[in-house]
């Protein structure tokens, strides 16, 4: 596959930086270092980059949940606004990315994970990652407020401000609670999805909306336990890095059981039916168990982390199918 589209270089960079130390002296070295600009001898950045820097695997899951919460809404969509409404949000999510890898190539060209990506990896100058950002998300939001509602589009507004500047400027490079305060970001679409049909918010979406909120801990940390080297590397004050795994366990622990209160929760309040109920029961009974695992294990110099790839892996698929489960039971009662 195209190394451009792989994607394999987007996730872990995440929570690198370091405020406190802002600009590291490596990520310092490394924005003026002539890799991280466009250079002459590389063939010139093509829409494949630009689909890079949408981040679009973990595009599917925000699109997916927001798709989700704009088919659990009980008033029904016109098709076209529905389609108008999921393309903002993709649109808005990918503009979140671009600019948050417009604002950290210095930060990716020392992962790895990330070096690959078109702005560290030179194939692309930064201001085109910056007008690219700007035009896109400027456009997502003014569509969603003339094609859907107000109320749609300003939530879109706030999560795309919330992922570029509490995210990925204030706080990633500052503090290892990056992923909790900045992760309210990726919770959004389900919100804006139901706003998009309905014109406001209600106590199903808010549901969501702290059910992925408080999803994202143990998502994140289950990956930063098993990756942490790139990021103390690079200086990002990720969990593990500051804390160390002890403490990332038992907070990936701690997370997990307000999640499953959330994840459950519509069922018993009446805003959703049985299928709902159980379907999240047993999926979110699983997560707790791959969760407890992680939490209640000490590891070796050796050790090859494959409860905490179990639970990084299930998270994802985990979302999915709660977030599916939920569009059915709307659907068959
Ligand atoms: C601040 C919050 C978050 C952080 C720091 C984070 C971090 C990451 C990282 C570093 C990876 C990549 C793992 C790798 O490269 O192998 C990843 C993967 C992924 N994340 Fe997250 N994540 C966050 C929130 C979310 C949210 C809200 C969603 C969707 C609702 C999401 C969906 C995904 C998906 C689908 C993947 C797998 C992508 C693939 O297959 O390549 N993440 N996440
Ligand atoms: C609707 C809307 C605007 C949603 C935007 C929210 C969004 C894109 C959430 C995903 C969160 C995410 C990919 C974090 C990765 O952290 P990172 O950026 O630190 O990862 P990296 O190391 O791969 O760059």
């Amino acid at each position: 596959m195209d190394p451009r589209l792989r994607g394999d270089d987007e996730r872990e960079k995440s929570c690198l930086s370091a405020k406190r130390f802002p600009r590291t002296p490596q990520a310092t070295m490394a924005s003026s270092h002539p890799m991280t600009q466009a250079s002459p001898l590389l063939p010139p950045a093509d829409w494949r980059d630009f689909l890079a820097l949408t981040k679009p695997r973990v595009l599917t899951l925000v699109v997916f949940t927001g798709l989700c919460g704009m088919l659990a809404a009980p008033v029904p969509i016109h098709p076209v606004l529905g389609f108008t409404a999921i393309l903002c949000i993709a649109l808005g999510a990918g503009a979140a990315g671009t600019l948050n890898q417009w604002y950290e190539a210095d930060l990716d060209a020392l992962m790895k994970r990330t070096a690959g990506r078109p702005l560290p990896a030179g194939r692309m100058e930064k201001q085109s990652a910056l007008h690219f950002g700007v035009g896109l998300g400027a456009f997502s939001v003014i569509l969603m407020g003339l094609a859907l509602n107000y109320a749609a589009a300003a939530i879109l507004a706030v999560s795309i401000l919330f992922y570029v500047l509490i995210y990925t400027v204030w706080l990633k490079r500052r503090t290892p609670q990056n992923i909790v305060i900045g992760g309210a970001a990726g919770a959004f679409p389900p919100l804006i999805g139901w706003a998009a049909a309905t014109g406001e918010v209600a106590a199903l979406p808010v549901l969501l909306f702290m059910f992925v909120f408080l999803w994202t801990p143990p998502h994140f940390w289950a990956l930063a336990l098993f990756v942490k080297t790139d990021y103390a590397n690079a200086g990002v004050p990720m969990l593990p890095v500051v804390a160390g795994e002890k403490v990332t366990r038992r907070q990936i622990g701690l997370y997990t059981i307000p999640m499953a209160l959330a994840a459950v929760a519509p069922w018993p309040l009446g805003l959703t039916g049985v299928i709902y109920g159980l379907v999240s029961l047993a999926m979110t009974a699983w997560f707790g168990w791959l969760a407890l695992r992680v939490a209640t294990r000490t590891t070796g110099a050796d050790d090859a982390m494959l409860p905490e790839k179990a639970l990084f892996k299930y998270s994802i698929l985990y979302l999915f199918v709660v977030f599916g489960a939920l569009v059915v039971d709307r659907w068959v009662a």
